[in-house]
């Protein structure tokens, strides 16, 4: 696939109609990551060794347009009313589990659904396996292999257009067109050899374990927002906006008391908040948010709110996803015009960055990320993307070091650092 993800206008034929077996049974504990066999199609979704990981392809959907959601949404429907599944384990992530990775836009865009043949499963000491179409269980896992040498050029927006785009932007914030908008831009790197997703992917694991740590279609990344989970009726949210990383020779302690008592930065949290509340309250009967504090990472700090609710009926995560992306944490605010912004201004094709990005099961429960942090990768190719929230206060020179903070997971782990 091409780094530039193509439009996708109409879903494949798949090998959805049979009766397909699904099968869940309990697993021993082990490195979740560690058991991906091969270097490519790597599906994962994991925290601090918990979470999910899949391999083999049973099934995909692939949608785009403004119905993106629900034409996936009802296409898995579909997909797990035809199954013939018996769960031996019965807890979220157990029976039929597919990974999700949504376009950011409408247009252009391009989203993905996969139900792999093997599915493992970990969470609180408890691990699980599922196969689909009576796949074996057992890979051969091939050696990880690393590259030498990694080497940078600008991606469809450089970091000057990129400057350029943010003092334009901030100069419509100040003549009072929009509250927030958030800008990326692009980075495109090239490796000696083809990449091994399990390297990039134990990499970022390893150093970022307060993160998601998650690949889909060739999209890999250590997201720290979590957009929504969904647990039956409970549903949580991470939040974040404004940021701060290492300078001026500052103490973490000196930084986080700066971030907290930021107007600039509490502003930008504020619109990031109240898009994801206002947006969820009314699917919630109760509803409370914590926060902001701050969320200390290797590279950048954060300020953080968790957002919890307990729902109204039982719409999926996809029909929540849908309604709450993108919040002003990656779009803005009022969220119409700064799409509209975002389109003229960056002029890129985000792909599937900053979109919900995780995995759902046959219940309508699971975790949507939103896809930070990450890189779409194609052979020896990776377009890194990295962006910042800005209003009138913002200074384009402070973003463009902020952009830079949050491209260092993914360089870091490309390098093997
Ligand atoms: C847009 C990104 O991050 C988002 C923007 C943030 C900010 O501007 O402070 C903080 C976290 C994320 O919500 C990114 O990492 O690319």
């Amino acid at each position: 696939m091409s780094p530039y993800p193509r439009r996708v206008t109409s879903a494949p034929a798949s090998r959805t109609r049979q009766r397909l077996r699904v099968h869940t049974g309990r697993a021993r504990n082990e490195d979740l990551l560690g058991r991906l066999p091969s270097p490519d199609s790597a599906l994962a979704w994991v925290r601090d060794g918990s979470g999910l990981v899949g391999w083999g392809e049973a099934a995909r959907f692939e949608a785009s347009g403004p119905n993106r959601f629900a034409d996936t949404e009802r296409w898995w429907e579909e997909f797990t009313a035809s199954l013939d599944v018996q769960d031996d384990v019965d807890a979220p992530g157990t029976g039929p589990v597919a990974f999700v990775s949504m376009a950011f836009s409408d247009e252009p865009g391009h989203s993905v659904l996969v139900v792999p043949e093997v599915v493992l499963g970990r969470r609180g000491g408890q691990s699980w396996v599922t196969t689909v179409g009576g796949a074996g269980e057992e890979a051969e896992i091939t050696p990880i292999r690393r590259p030498s040498t990694v080497r940078y050029a600008d991606g469809q927006l450089s970091v000057t257009d990129f400057r350029g785009a943010v003092a334009a932007a901030v100069a419509r914030m100040r003549e009072g067109k929009l509250d927030k908008v958030v800008l990326a831009h692009d980075l495109l790197a090239v490796a000696d050899v083809p990449i091994d997703q399990r390297f990039v992917l134990e990499g970022l694991a390893r150093r970022y374990p307060d993160c998601w740590v998650y690949a889909v279609d060739g999209l890999l990344g250590a997201t720290p927002e979590l957009l929504l989970r969904r647990t039956g009726q409970v549903v949580d949210s991470r939040v974040l906006a404004g940021t701060t990383w290492p300078h001026d020779g500052m103490s973490d302690e000196e930084l986080e008391a700066a971030l907290l008592s930021s107007p600039k930065n509490l502003e930008e949290h504020d619109y990031a908040i109240r898009s994801l509340a206002d947006t969820l309250k009314p699917f919630c009967t109760t509803m409370s948010v914590d926060g902001p504090s701050v969320l200390r990472l290797p590279n950048v700090s954060h300020l953080s709110s968790d957002v919890i609710g307990t729902l109204r009926g039982s719409p999926s995560l996809l029909r929540l996803g849908e309604a709450l992306h993108p919040t002003a944490a990656v779009g803005g605010t009022p969220r119409a015009e700064a799409i509209a912004v975002i389109d003229e201004l960056e002029g890129m094709d985000r792909g599937r960055y900053a979109g919900p990005v995780g995995w759902i099961d046959g219940n309508g429960d699971g975790e949507l990320g939103i896809a930070l942090r990450c890189a779409q990768l194609d052979g020896r190719a990776a377009r890194l993307f990295a962006g910042c929230g800005l209003v009138a206060e913002s200074d384009p020179d402070s973003e463009v070091c902020e952009a830079h903070a949050k491209m260092r997971p993914m360089r870091d782990a490309l390098e093997g650092r």
